[in-house]
């Protein structure tokens, strides 16, 4: 079997004459042909054909083994963390240790490693994890209320981030947390700033001391408007008043009883950079600052409202904790310009994918090959909820279109639709109204859609955090998923750096993709601030020839399914397909 008839598995064929020297390239290797159509075609040899990547003479080529870049890594993570490994002695001591007792604590580990959990942590005088929500109670008194909110939830015990992270911000300590995605870091933040932000209201407070005293910053306002559903869920029961900000509440917050009222902040940099600017908010009463995304919050673009929101943040015994899933080091160096004396907690592999989700990287040749590849999928049966990310606006709105043709029950999320559009699909989305959602970058971080099955990186991301990030919207909470991400022959020279994502989540990747040559750091700097220019995807689909076919394709296949599961007679309009299923998210609104 071709390369070209691997991507045409179940579906309609490749025009091979359109795409002929591609062809001839792999025609006569078949058994490196198949290596680079899919990773489930595994080989150690380096394919010759990847001349057509003219990286024959790299020199990496020999590189066998491990993926050196990888094991570097590696070696360097280790080299900063290892330090007095112990297991973590949480039972023990919880119970003995009461609140407002002076808690005992080991003098010896500057750094501890709770590696029963692979959480790893390091920093002066460093808390004991907790591995119970019950112990909370004992340990920092915990609101009956907040306690019984997580109940509801259904949460039994605290996930590995939340063990380390929550007595680090119950006592009051500066913190950067890098865990990956799915892990629970929004409840690993909320719930201490809910313990610690004391009475709700404090109508009695002076001027000084009233008014919102935690203030959280996400880079997106769907994710701002998750973390603020998530809060009010967890403080069901006591009269806290939370807030995202936005135009409705900023013109409210211009009255100052109103703003006297606010517990609890959530924003954009945007919108609280203009508040800021326009007099109607200030944050000299914020005591618990959280920066959620940080990596994406501290780079260009953000960093400068975040030295805005920084500067205006002067109260001055203020908690400043930074989580992502991912915290490269460039960014962790200016996270360490403002946290103080901070702990550093890190679950499973810095920077790396989570190991619930089942990754490939396919090469698909060309724009019309990621688009062939995509109609093969949908005709094989995919099992919705589906997300697509793709690298622009205008591509987003094109795939739309072309899966719109398709019948596919679809919406698309980017910035230039409508805050009601946006909040409207993801809405849908999340009911399972919607099977296929594409978006841009923008539902890349932090968005929580529980069922998601499948992740398709139609568009190679610019980063490899960008990435992680955007397959961690599935796998998420322990449950499996999966991720498959597209490839082309222009995309190949930053394919190594997605390989070694893989690999170190011990998936199968080719041993060529881990022999390509690094991208050096200016090329990885363009392609993070301008994308690769593609070939109209509305243009790669030409006439609509490929369209038609997988369309009869998809429907003969339907049709033969529908004939062997119905009932003889039953000829009613049933769920015909994987695809045609109708879903119901268990995700709550
Ligand atoms: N202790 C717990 N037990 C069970 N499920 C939990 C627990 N804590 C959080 N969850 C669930 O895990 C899911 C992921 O949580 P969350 O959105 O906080 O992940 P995250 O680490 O912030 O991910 P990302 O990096 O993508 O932003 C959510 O659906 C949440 O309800």
């Amino acid at each position: 079997m071709d390369a070209f008839a691997l991507l045409s598995r179940g579906g309609t064929q490749f025009d091979k004459r359109r795409f002929n020297k591609e062809v001839n390239l792999f025609s006569g290797h078949k058994k490196h042909a198949e290596t680079v159509a899919s990773t489930s075609h595994t080989t150690d040899e380096f394919p010759e054909e990847l001349d057509f990547f003219k990286y024959a003479e790299s020199g990496v080529l020999g590189t066998k083994g491990e993926g050196a870049a990888n094991g570097k890594s590696r070696a360097a993570d280790s080299e900063r963390t290892v330090g007095v490994e112990r297991q973590s002695q949480g039972s023990g001591w919880e119970g003995s240790a009461k609140r407002g007792t002076k808690r005992k604590r080991s003098l010896e580990p500057e750094r501890t490693i709770t590696s029963a959990r692979r959480v790893r942590c390091t920093g002066e005088s460093v808390p004991t994890p907790i591995h119970s929500f019950v112990s909370l109670q004992d340990r920092y008194g915990l609101a009956p209320e907040l306690r019984k909110n997580i109940a509801e939830k259904g949460y039994l015990t605290p996930t590995d981030v939340q063990t380390q992270c929550i007595p680090v911000l119950l006592e009051k300590r500066d913190l950067a947390a890098i865990a990956p995605t799915g892990s629970g870091k929004t409840l690993a933040y909320l719930l201490p700033v809910f313990c610690l932000l004391g009475a709700p209201g404090r109508s009695g407070a002076s001027e000084k001391q009233a008014g919102a005293r935690a203030l959280i910053v996400s880079p997106t306002r769907e994710l701002a408007m998750q973390i603020h559903n998530e809060a009010l869920k967890l403080a069901k029961g006591r009269k806290w008043k939370v807030v995202v900000l936005n135009k409705a509440t900023g013109n409210a917050l211009r009255d100052k009883a109103a703003r006297k009222k606010v517990d609890l902040l959530i924003t954009t940099p945007l919108s609280l950079v203009s508040a800021l600017d326009e007099g109607i908010l200030n944050l000299d009463n914020i005591r618990h600052l959280i920066l959620d995304e940080a990596d994406r919050l501290l780079e260009e673009g953000f960093l400068k409202q975040i030295e805005a929101i920084l500067a205006a943040c002067s109260y001055p015994e203020i908690q400043k904790a930074v989580f992502s899933a991912t915290l490269p080091a460039a960014v962790e160096a200016i996270a360490n310009t403002f946290l103080r004396r901070p702990i550093r907690v890190i679950v499973g592999v810095k920077d790396s994918a989570t190991d619930t989700i089942h990754q490939e990287l396919l090469f698909c040749g060309s724009e019309i090959g990621k688009l062939q590849a995509l109609r093969n999928l949908v005709v094989e049966g995919i099992q919705p909820p589906v997300l697509i990310f793709v690298q622009s606006i205008e591509r987003a709105q094109e795939l739309f279109h072309e899966l719109l043709y398709d019948g596919l029950n679809v919406d698309v999320v980017h910035s230039e639709r409508t805050k009601a559009q946006r909040e409207d699909a993801v809405r849908r989305f999340r009911k399972g109204e919607v099977w296929v959602l594409i978006a841009t970058e923008l539902m890349a971080r932090g968005m929580d859609f529980k069922g998601v099955n499948l992740v398709v990186n139609y568009d190679f991301p610019q980063t490899v955090q960008s990435y992680i990030h955007r397959i961690g919207r599935t796998g998420r909470a322990g449950r499996q998923g999966k991720a498959v991400t597209y490839f082309t022959k222009e995309d190949a020279p930053y394919v190594k750096s997605v390989a070694n994502v893989l690999k170190a989540s011990g998936q199968d990747v080719p041993q060529y993709m881990l022999d390509l040559p690094k991208p050096s750091k200016l090329k990885k700097r363009e392609l993070k601030r301008h994308p690769i220019e593609r070939k109209d995807i509305a243009r790669a689909a030409g006439a609509g020839v490929g369209r038609n076919l997988a369309n009869k394709k998809r429907d003969m296949i339907c049709a033969s399914k529908r004939r062997k599961t119905e009932p003889a007679g039953d000829k009613g309009g049933k769920g015909d397909s994987v695809v045609r299923r109708q879903v119901v998210l268990t995700e709550d609104e």
